[in-house]
């Protein structure tokens, strides 16, 4: 068996000298810096000779990952030039530090994703990952990426790089986690794809003996190469026995020459450059990218049943508690009662007539009994003063007081009109003081004590014979033109709820998804791989799309059809309307995707403008109640339009060509333009979706 120190010797000496071979990857004057105090390159020259491997070496933090995402595209340098020989983006492999795989998926679900993102067929994809499967000594292609051990995760992620045999390889730290056997045949497997099929490797490595396979060693220290040059030969001029002594010889040189490895220290920052792409750009809509994406999400879905049944579950819960729990009367309040014209209480109103013309009769008990059948509770008090301590209490809401002689009065009262004596007209009138200190509570209250009254004094008049009319408040409201006369505020709420939540179901998922990918570094790598923003939205907004779909007709379903709230206008407007919402959430969601870098930042800023979008859209309270300035803010924001069209077609029955209609969907537009075009400029500002992790 071949020792450990022959296996690093190993050198291919058939091969041509890199210095001979045309390059495949040439940096010049290579400039990069994070901040003024962070400069990383500073002028640095490599030459990657084609058909060769190309052993990047250097301490911890020297810049080594920072020029191999220069060269992907993955970030920009400051100022210099990067070539790569005539490469697209599909004829690269890159494997980045980070993982970048899906921790849910499988093997194969994995290796698959990455394969029909470099349009590879599924034949192919089969064929290849049992291949590298056996050969990076994987688990079965079932076995999800999260039991696998770290070093097994990194092989897989080294196989994505190696899955469409690409002709370039950039690797960063593939070795990381291998064990000595695997990682020579590694290196083995490297070297035969330079030497026999003619690939170029650029490799990251800690471990600098292992390099010793390399053609070509770049030393890197202080922002620059200290060398770059064979293995052997870089050791022979050193006078040095391995690599690594080399390296420090390289290093005490640099220093003795006056070179400082100070990443503040550098003075001559040259001005910034603009650059070209390093890699050829593809097409900006593949199909087969999009496929990858709708497989992957496919996957995810697969892998995430239980928040698929909660992205199903949720708007059922939520229209269904919002039908349950708004707009509906309090029942069983509690009114403190003193009636002094019953000389036993309350328990006289079992013996006294509820119904017929009995006018000598206490009639309180009348009026109370109705009360009674809206739920009310009675609790009878011998004096006002204990019956106001109940109210202070809190065990009532309200206390009513009955004079002496009160049915006498009233019966006066009404005989006489404006004939009736004071005395009458106060002992005629029910005392009553409220706890207003719930303004719904005590509004509904008084609209029951007031509307049971006429209630009350409608049935006296009939069993009278009188004319009931004669009784009630003589304003006659007719059938309302749009709704009803007693309107519920869910129906006012209703068309909001929707819009609110079809807007922000997609907004959450999307920010979600995207950031997940961006933060684990998958979103880059399948950037490196080519695939360009809009085939990421195209993809995205089409999966979104269909589970808005399933989300709208079941909020649809519950709230217009089980909870019988008005829908009378055309329902394909409704739902037209509601699908351009549904993309303009999507949309915020890219937005709020490539701006945050965290979930925090991302909740935070979902629920910065969940709150203000609710509050100023009219959604709560009608826009004329606002303050004159916050509801012009109001008509600025991205569903209060959208809200005013939904109400308009639901409770109105308008067309698209009513202003009030069409306005809705020319801001759904204006808003899906101006997030995207926001997204766009971010990632063009930020170079990309890199992630803060
Ligand atoms: N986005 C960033 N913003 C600020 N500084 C950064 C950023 N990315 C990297 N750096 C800094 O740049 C320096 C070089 O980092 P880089 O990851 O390129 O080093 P490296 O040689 O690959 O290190 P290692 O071998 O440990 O992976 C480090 O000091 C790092 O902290």
């Amino acid at each position: 068996m071949e020792t450990e120190e022959n296996k690093m010797t190993t050198i291919d000496t058939s091969s041509p000298s890199p210095a001979d071979r045309e390059p495949a990857i040439q940096i010049r004057k290579a400039y990069k810096r994070y901040g003024p105090q962070n400069v990383i390159l500073k002028g640095l020259d490599m030459t990657v000779p084609e058909g060769s491997i190309y052993g990047l070496l250097g301490p911890s933090g020297c810049g080594k990952t920072t020029l191999l995402s220069c060269i992907v595209g993955r970030n920009e340098l400051d100022s210099g030039e990067i070539k790569v020989k005539s490469c697209t983006r599909r004829e690269i492999g890159y494997m980045p530090q980070e993982l970048a795989i899906y921790q849910e998926f499988s093997i194969y679900e994995t290796l698959a994703y990455y394969g029909y993102l470099f349009g590879m067929t599924k034949k192919q994809i089969v064929k290849r990952s049992e291949e590298l499967l056996q050969f990076l000594e994987l688990p079965p292609k079932d076995r999800t990426v999260d039991t696998l051990s770290g070093g097994q995760q990194r092989r897989l992620s080294f196989s994505i790089a190696l899955l469409h045999d690409p002709k370039l390889l950039i690797l960063d730290e593939p070795t990381v986690g291998v064990d000595p056997v695997l990682s020579h045949s590694i290196w083995q497997h490297l070297v035969m794809m330079t030497t026999q099929q003619h690939k170029t490797v650029i490799i990251t490595t800690h471990y600098i003996e292992e390099a010793r396979q390399a053609h070509t060693i770049g030393l890197m220290r202080g922002g620059i190469l200290l060398a770059e040059e064979p293995p052997l030969q870089l050791i022979m001029r050193n006078n040095s026995s391995n690599l690594e002594q080399a390296f420090l010889e390289l290093s005490k040189k640099q220093s003795a020459n006056g070179f400082d490895d100070d990443n503040s220290e550098f003075k001559d920052y040259p001005p910034k450059t603009e650059q070209k792409p390093t890699l050829k750009s593809d097409s900006l809509l593949t199909p087969c990218r999009v496929r990858a994406q709708l497989a992957k999400t496919m996957y995810w879905m697969q892998r995430n049943l239980a928040i698929m049944a909660f992205l199903i579950v949720l708007p059922i819960v939520q229209c269904v508690l919002f039908n349950l729990t708004i707009g509906r009367d309090p029942l069983n309040l509690h009114l403190a009662i003193v009636d002094e014209e019953l000389e036993n209480g309350l328990a006289d109103c079992d013996k006294l007539p509820l119904h017929g013309c009995y006018i000598d009769l206490p009639l309180s008990c009348r009026y109370l009994d109705l009360l009674k059948q809206k739920t009310i509770k009675m609790i009878e008090f011998e004096d006002i003063e204990s019956a106001k301590h109940a109210v202070v209490k809190n065990d009532a809401w309200g206390l009513l007081y009955f004079s002496t002689n009160y049915s006498e009065c009233l019966m006066q009262r009404l005989n006489y009109s404006h004939r009736a004596t004071d005395e009458a007209l106060d002992w005629s009138e029910i005392s009553i003081w409220m706890d207003m200190s719930n303004q719904y509570i005590g509004n509904l209250l008084k609209r029951d004590l007031i509307f049971t009254f006429i209630d009350f004094l409608k049935s006296i008049y009939s069993d009278c014979g009188w004319p009931p009319r004669a009784a009630g408040v003589p304003i006659d409201l007719r059938e309302a033109v749009y709704g009803h006369n007693n309107p519920s505020f869910v129906h006012f709420t209703a068309p909001a709820i929707i819009g609110l939540f079809v807007f922000y179901l997609p907004m959450m998922f999307t920010v979600g998804a995207i950031l997940m990918e961006k933060r684990s570094g998958i979103l880059e790598r399948t950037r490196v791989a080519g695939m360009t923003m809009i085939e990421l939205m195209t993809s995205h907004i089409f999966v979104q799309f269909l589970l808005l779909a399933l989300q709208t007709a079941i909020m649809m379903v519950i709230l217009f059809v089980i909870f019988d709230n008005p829908l009378v206008g055309s329902i394909s407007l409704a739902l037209a309307l509601l699908a351009l919402v549904g993309v303009n959430g999507m949309c915020y969601g890219f937005m709020c995707a490539v701006i945050c870098d965290s979930e925090i930042a991302a909740t935070l800023m979902g629920l910065g403008s969940f709150f203000p979008l609710v509050l100023l859209s009219g959604m709560v309270w009608p826009m004329e109640g606002m303050h004159y300035v916050l509801r012009w803010m109001g008509w600025l924001l991205p569903l209060t339009l959208s809200t005013e069209s939904f109400r308009a077609i639901s409770a109105r029955d308008w067309p698209f060509s009513h202003p009030s209609v069409w306005r809705g969907f020319v801001s759904q537009v204006f808003w899906i333009i101006y997030f995207l075009f926001v997204t766009f400029v971010i990632v063009k500002l930020k170079k990309g979706l890199r992630g803060a992790a």
